[in-house]
């Protein structure tokens, strides 16, 4: 069976600020990704930390993950605080929900994670070592191992150069297709979700716009009413459509 992930009217509060509320999607689906955007502060954190259970609110949040695997999440938060090495740390994000010995297959599977991130010649470094973008690498390769049905990834690619975020964003639509995972993806490049994502949720401080098929979402409106700049969408040479922005909105 299909993992699937619905939202009907969620939303955040803390304390007595509400900072969220009533967001409602269609049924997002195991194979599909959907890009969360929005300004700084609009929500988006707070909505993935709702979903991930570590927030209470209002609303109900329906998951089905199937018969194995669950819901992972990768917070935009990489910072670390252990002795531990990298390959100990995916061995035991590997481990974490599982109640057995860890067996010949973990290994496989933490020795291909390291390999698809291209991560294997950190692997016996602490930690504590690690650059800034290692280390949001390392931390997605521990919300990977894990199986995950329903992934929720907060800015996974924030600290990576270039090439890195094409790379990552690219394994992430390969996995969601190959494994059926519903992936929810918090970015703010709106390139990368032309690239990369099938629908967008679009949140503006903490209300929701829409959330649809990308090429219906990002348009020359959304920019102005949600950025408050002027732009274009237009073809790169591979025909996939990308932003362009002309400068801040004049009106
Ligand atoms: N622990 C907290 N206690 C109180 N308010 C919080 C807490 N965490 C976040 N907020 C507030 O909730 C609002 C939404 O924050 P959130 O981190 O969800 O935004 P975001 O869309 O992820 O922003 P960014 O793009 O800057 O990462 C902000 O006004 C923020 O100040």
């Amino acid at each position: 069976m299909v993992a699937s992930l619905q939202l009907h009217q969620v939303g955040v509060r803390y304390g007595k600020q509400s900072v969220l509320s009533e967001i409602t999607t269609p049924l997002l689906k195991g194979g599909e990704v959907t890009a969360v955007i929005g300004p700084n502060a609009a929500g988006k954190s707070s909505l993935f930390r709702r979903i991930a259970g570590l927030l209470e609110g209002p609303g109900q949040i329906q998951v089905d993950v199937g018969v194995s695997g669950g819901v992972c999440y990768m917070p935009q938060d990489t910072s670390v605080n252990t002795v531990l090495t990298v390959y100990e740390s995916i061995l035991l994000a590997r481990k974490q929900g599982r109640d057995r010995k860890v067996g010949d297959e973990d290994l496989e599977v933490v020795d291909h994670i390291l390999s698809s991130l291209r991560i294997e010649n950190i692997a016996f470094k602490g930690l504590c070592e690690l650059s800034g973008g290692q280390r949001q690498l390392v931390s997605l390769a521990q919300t990977l191992v894990r199986d995950p049905k329903i992934l929720l990834l907060d800015e996974p690619t924030s600290a990576l150069d270039l090439n890195r975020q094409v790379e990552v964003l690219t394994l992430i639509r390969t996995l969601a297709r190959e494994r059926d995972i519903c992936v929810m993806l918090a970015i703010h490049d709106l390139n990368q979700v032309m690239r990369v994502a099938d629908r967008v949720l679009v949140i503006d401080a903490g209300t929701m716009i829409t959330c649809g098929p990308v090429e219906d979402v990002i348009t020359p409106d959304l920019l102005r009413r949600v950025y408050k700049v002027d732009g274009r969408i237009e073809r790169c040479s591979r025909l996939c459509p990308h932003v362009m922005i002309d400068g801040p909105a004049t009106h």
